[in-house]
């Protein structure tokens, strides 16, 4: 039997909805498999939690985190009680970056039955490589007098390491797809750190001279995705554009709810965390109209992570013929509730198997 520990964190909105259903996913998933154990241990660390303790985790959270073998996350957000930036960057944020989870891989592509929100779709299958660990998310800066002198200064930091190594990813990845990468770029607007970025591009794509390079300005890459997506295979983006070109890619696949994310550590000497692309969604909280899809499409990424590809594959497939059937929720067209696309993708999950 082999078990995988499993810290767990629903965090605030519809995280509280999403995660439990992905959750009793999983655990659909040892039953089918048998040789599979999930530990999962719940933390209930949000901003909730903020309120009672003035933080958005203990002083060890870290600590505590450190030891598991994945976390699993669903949003954090609660813009009523906790200002954004503190919520985010105490929490998510945070872990990312303790944990150097340095690459955070998002998917985009179509699924028979669901009708993409743009007409006449063509069928598209990419997966945005987004820098996740400096660039344009940065807490270099600050403020200097107030009222109307107050005057904000942002740093964007872009080093050649971390630059390097999300471009390598997206290009060792590419050459297990279609063989192409994409360079989400803005050199002609930002004057020190995206002439930069196109540099090391063109020093790594030195390196992988079968795979297909291009590189296009972040607004024109921007429509790209709304006209043409189908001519993308990897994108590498820096972790701003990256963030803006995932939530595109999840709209047109349909919607937001559906959109998974990986954030890998990939030195080994923490934990990667499994959340989706969509945030708190507090506009929907507590109706049980969430979907769950990007939750347990996140799963099946974690899944993959831990080498169990098979019943990855199985559960992706679950989760494609429920949309097939048209078992979803509103965001795409549906009526049904979290926990009966939840159910379904269950039941489907033991048909396929
Ligand atoms: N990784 C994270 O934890 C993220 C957290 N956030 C936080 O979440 C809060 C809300 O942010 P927003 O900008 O509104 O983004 P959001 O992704 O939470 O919501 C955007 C829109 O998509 C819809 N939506 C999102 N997920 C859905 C799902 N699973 N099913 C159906 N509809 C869904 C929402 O109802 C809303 O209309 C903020 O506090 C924000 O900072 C936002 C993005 C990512
Ligand atoms: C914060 C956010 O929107 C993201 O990391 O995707
Ligand atoms: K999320
Ligand atoms: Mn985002």
């Amino acid at each position: 039997m082999k078990t995988y520990k499993i810290a767990s964190i629903p965090g605030d909105g519809i995280g509280k909805e999403v995660v439990p259903a992905a959750i009793r996913v999983l655990r659909e998933v040892e039953n089918i498999h048998g040789g599979l154990k999930f530990e999962v241990s719940e933390y209930p660390w949000g901003s909730e939690y903020y309120l009672e303790h003035q933080q958005m985790m203990p002083e060890d959270g870290l600590g505590t985190l450190k030891h598991f073998d994945a976390i699993f996350l669903g949003a954090v957000g609660n813009p009523d009680i906790v200002p954004d930036h503190i919520s985010l960057w105490e929490l998510l944020i945070n872990i990312r970056r303790s944990f150097e989870q340095v690459i955070n891989i998002r998917p985009a592509r179509t699924f028979a039955g669901l009708s993409s929100k743009l007409a006449n779709s063509e069928d598209f299958d990419f997966i945005v490589v987004r820098e996740n660990s400096e660039g344009e998310y940065s807490e270099a800066g600050g403020t200097i007098h107030q009222g109307g002198d107050k005057v904000a200064i942002q740093n964007a930091i872009f080093s050649r390491k971390g630059t390097e190594r999300a471009m390598k990813f997206a290009f060792e990845l590419a050459e297990q797809r279609r063989n192409k990468v994409t360079s989400a770029t803005k050199s002609n607007g930002i004057y020190h750190t995206m002439p930069f970025w196109d540099e090391v591009f063109k020093d790594v794509s030195d390196n992988f001279p079968e795979v297909q390079t291009e590189k296009e300005h972040i607004d024109a890459l921007a429509a790209s995705f709304v006209t043409r997506p189908e001519r993308f295979d990897v994108i590498v983006a820096s972790n701003l554009f990256g963030d803006i070109l995932t939530d595109i890619g999840a709209a047109i696949m349909g919607s937001v709810g559906i959109a998974p994310a990986a954030n890998i550590n990939m030195n080994g000497k923490y934990p990667s965390m499994f959340e989706p692309v969509h945030g708190s969604a507090p506009d929907i909280e507590g109706k049980g109209m969430a979907n769950p899809i990007g939750q347990i499409w996140t799963a099946k990424m974690m899944l993959d992570h831990f080498g169990e590809t098979e019943i990855a594959d199985q559960l992706l497939t679950a989760i494609e013929s429920v949309i097939r059937k048209g078992i979803v929720t509103q965001d795409i067209g549906g009526k049904a509730t979290t926990t009966e696309v939840t159910d379904e993708i269950i039941q489907q999950l033991a048909e396929v198997t």
